[in-house]
């Protein structure tokens, strides 16, 4: 809060009545749920004392564990739903520009085959025309790739910047992506009416069109001079640094100065290790250090354009408040996309995080470091402990030799820690790199980390790919904590991969990443737990994004073994008849009716909730699984663990395919086969089933299982049109028909 005027520059409220309700519900499932497990367990240890090696015996067995699994998984999740808050930031009460702190913006690029180059510099773009003091902001642009045309369009994004910052700023722009800007007719509309408007847009699009003219050319030269390659993964440090000399008196500098920014690549060579993003960011944050060494950074990927200028004064609403800054690491802004269909098919919205799990972290200690969209203190990152401690006085001032131990062998970064450097940039510039630039380089070299504790308790972690929970994570054990802002307007928004293939690898990364840091020491439930105890609900918050790929488990049984004893006449669930009915009929509406609630109250509708059942099912089928998978085999190890990249390039069909909410299946390997094989399996086994079910008579007993199919039969039905009658290219590839027909023709031929 601002002591001055004692205007809060935010507030917090909690959110009811769904607080309350949640805790009800938490209460009443927790009753049913356990019914459901005495049950289990009673008839469990009946049917093993008669015949252990029965397919009754084994299937209830399993079943039982897969109610374990997910009755865990409940409990861990409640962590969201106890307190979710909500959030307002009022930028208008800061202080003047002149107090507001610098900014280091951190953009991350790695393959410019897979990432457009002209999606990159309007990501750069859009944050250069940030609502910000221009002096303020420095832009460093992570290029992994060492690949010229970055470089090259860098330097032509920032000629176009020196029109499109002013233009923007002197219009009030609304979204300052020009591309965006460009397509957006609400933006024109608002502001069609005003000449000077329109005839400034038009000489802007002409530059912006020449601007992109270039930058695609530039991509074909670099097309047909091939090579590209073997330099992506082997090329030596390179550091440029475009800034602004814009001319004139100091007022209309003002108005025409633009922040500076800062192309970095650095060093790759075959055979050393580079972390993948952490490994980019660590990078940065050195080489930033000794340039501009803001308090603050925003980290971006090169996927995310700013679509709000004013989330910088946002954020500084959290980190300038003096009671809450000392302990706050970072401020986390929702990831919001914008290629997004109307029925999002493969639930890349990940509404469930965003719009509901954050806003219940929030409650507690903080919503999870989410990769991108957020605002980070320099000195939390630097392993500094939470508190009013100066910088000094953290880093023992005096003692280089100390600090070199630990953050390797730079004397200007090492200054960097303890001095009180000034921030300003031209002063820099002169010392650093007119004279100095060997010493940045080394900053940005292969062998810099070794035998310092980059990656282990510096900088952004390497002990998972998904660096982004795995270094929120251990912030928020450290003491730290974080807030969520989520305004009406997306502050940022990005694009989602949009067809299934790329979705199931993304995925299979998140989860291999998640469920690495779940059998490590650094378990949320073990270390979590044991480091920061005070925070007992965050800690299974953590948990159950660590351990959530085992709802593979459960999924397989509930895939494979009702259907399996519905064939055979055997009955897993008790009589429609019984009391224990209602408790497993409770449970099941509990968890439908829950989740239905949540879709409702981010402003979803039942479409949502059924597509996010769906996909939940399958791709706990598919990628979570072959997480599990690779895990388990990196950790006897066979196999690596790779930062495999989201493809940002689509294609007409594809994108047709998307709009109209038909799965394109196109190039899906054979990881699609468990969730292929599984849905034929259901569908065989219900038509065979149903058929003696009535034949006997034994719908009492069968019912659960029937309406279990039936259920699953509604969920698989993309898969099964992309196996049967789909002909397109979006179908379920050959391979993988032919595989799965088989697979579940034997599984039923064996146990029928
Ligand atoms: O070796 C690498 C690999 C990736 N990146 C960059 O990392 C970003 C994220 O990669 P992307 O392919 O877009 O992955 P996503 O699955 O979309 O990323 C999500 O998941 C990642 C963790 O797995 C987080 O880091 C991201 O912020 C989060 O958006 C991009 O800007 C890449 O250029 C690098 O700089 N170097
Ligand atoms: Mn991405």
């Amino acid at each position: 809060m601002r002591e001055n005027n004692h205007l809060p520059l935010h507030t917090c409220r909690v959110i009811e009545p769904a607080a309350t309700i949640n805790r009800l519900q938490i209460l009443l499932h927790l009753c049913a749920a356990s019914a459901v497990l005495y049950y289990h367990a009673s008839r469990l240890f009946v049917t093993i004392h008669h015949n252990p090696f029965s397919l009754t015996s084994v299937s209830l067995l399993f079943i039982f564990l897969a109610d374990v699994v997910l009755f865990f998984m409940w409990v861990l999740s409640q962590g969201f739903r106890y307190r979710p808050v909500s959030r307002s930031v009022f930028p208008e009460r800061l202080p003047d520009d002149g107090l507001l702190p610098p900014v280091d913006i951190f953009i991350m690029t790695a393959d410019p085959n897979k990432e457009p180059t002209i999606k990159v510099m309007n990501t750069v773009l859009s944050v250069m025309a940030l609502d910000y003091p221009p002096e303020k902001l420095h832009i460093y642009l992570s290029d992994d790739a060492g690949a010229d045309v970055t470089l090259r369009a860098a330097k032509e994004a920032y000629s176009f910047g020196r029109s499109w910052v002013p233009f923007c700023r002197r219009f009030a722009v609304g979204v300052r992506c020009p591309e965006v800007f460009f397509d957006d007719d609400l933006e024109n509309d608002r502001q069609e009416s005003k000449k000077e408007f329109v005839q400034e847009k038009q000489k802007i699009k002409v530059m912006y069109d020449t601007f992109k003219e270039k930058v695609m050319k530039l991509k074909e030269v670099k097309d047909s001079t091939k090579g590209f390659q073997k330099t992506r993964l082997d090329h030596p440090s390179e550091i440029e640094i475009t800034r602004d000399t814009a001319e004139g008196d100091s007022t209309s500098r003002e108005d025409l100065s633009i922040p500076s920014l800062v192309y970095v690549s650095r060093e790759k060579r075959k055979g050393v290790p580079h972390h993948f993003k952490a490994g980019a960011l660590n990078v940065l944050l050195r080489v930033s250090s000794v340039i501009t060494n803001s308090p603050y950074i925003l980290v971006l990927d090169c996927d995310m354009y700013s679509n709000d200028p004013s989330s910088t004064r946002q954020a500084m609403c959290f980190h300038l408040d003096s009671k809450l800054s000392p302990y706050l690491a970072f401020v986390q802004f929702p990831q919001e996309f914008y290629n997004i269909s109307k029925n999002d098919i493969y639930c890349g919205e990940l509404r469930q995080l965003f719009k509901t799990f954050w806003v219940g972290l929030d409650g507690l200690r903080g919503p999870v470091l989410s990769g991108t969209n957020f605002f980070v203190k320099r000195r939390a990152l630097y392993g500094a402990k939470p508190g009013e401690r100066s910088n000094r006085e953290e880093f023992n001032a005096g003692d280089i030799s100390r600090l070199k131990d630990k953050f390797g062998n730079s004397n200007e970064f090492c200054l960097s820690l303890v001095g009180k450097k000034s921030y300003d940039f031209d002063e820099r510039i002169a010392t650093y790199v007119k004279s100095q630039k060997e010493n940045i380089l080394i900053l940005a070299s292969c062998e810099y980390e070794d035998d310092t504790q980059w990656g282990e308790q510096i900088g952004f972690l390497y002990g998972s790919v998904v660096e982004d929970y795995f270094t929120g994570f251990h912030l928020h054990c450290r003491g730290w904590i974080s807030t969520y802002c989520f305004p009406s307007k997306p502050a940022f928004r990005g694009n989602v991969p949009i067809n299934f293939n790329d979705t199931l690898i993304q995925t299979k990364r998140w989860s291999t990443g998640l469920f690495e840091v779940a059998l490590s020491k650094h378990c949320p439930l073990t270390f979590g737990l044991s480091k920061n105890f005070s925070s007992v609900l965050q800690s299974m918050c953590y948990a159950w994004q660590a351990f959530r790929p085992v709802y593979s488990f459960p999924l397989l049984c509930y895939g494979t073994l009702p259907q399996l004893c519905f064939l055979n006449g055997i009955s897993l669930f008790p009589e429609v008849t019984s009391p224990w009915f209602g408790a497993f009929a409770f449970v099941f509406f509990s968890v439908c009716i829950q989740h239905l609630r949540e879709v409702f109250l981010s402003g979803h509708n039942f479409i949502t909730w059924c597509n996010e059942q769906r996909f939940w099912m399958i791709i706990g089928l598919t990628g979570q699984l072959f997480a599990v998978v690779n895990v388990f085999l990196k950790l006897i190890g066979i196999g690596a663990v790779n930062f495999d990249l989201t493809d940002k390039t689509t294609n007409e069909a594809q994108i047709k395919r998307y709009e109209n909410g038909v799965f394109d299946f196109e190039g899906c390997s054979l990881m699609l086969l468990p969730a292929t094989t599984l849905s034929l399996l259901n569908m065989g086994a219900l038509i065979g089933g149903a058929w003696q079910m009535i034949k006997f008579n034994a719908i009492n007993n069968l019912f659960a299982q029937l309406f279990l199919s039936c259920f699953i039969l509604l969920l698989s039905l993309p898969l099964i049109e992309g196996i049967t009658y789909r002909r397109d290219t979006g179908r379920v590839p050959s391979r993988v028909t032919i595989w799965s027909l088989v697979l579940s023709g034997l599984i039923i031929f064996m146990f029928s």
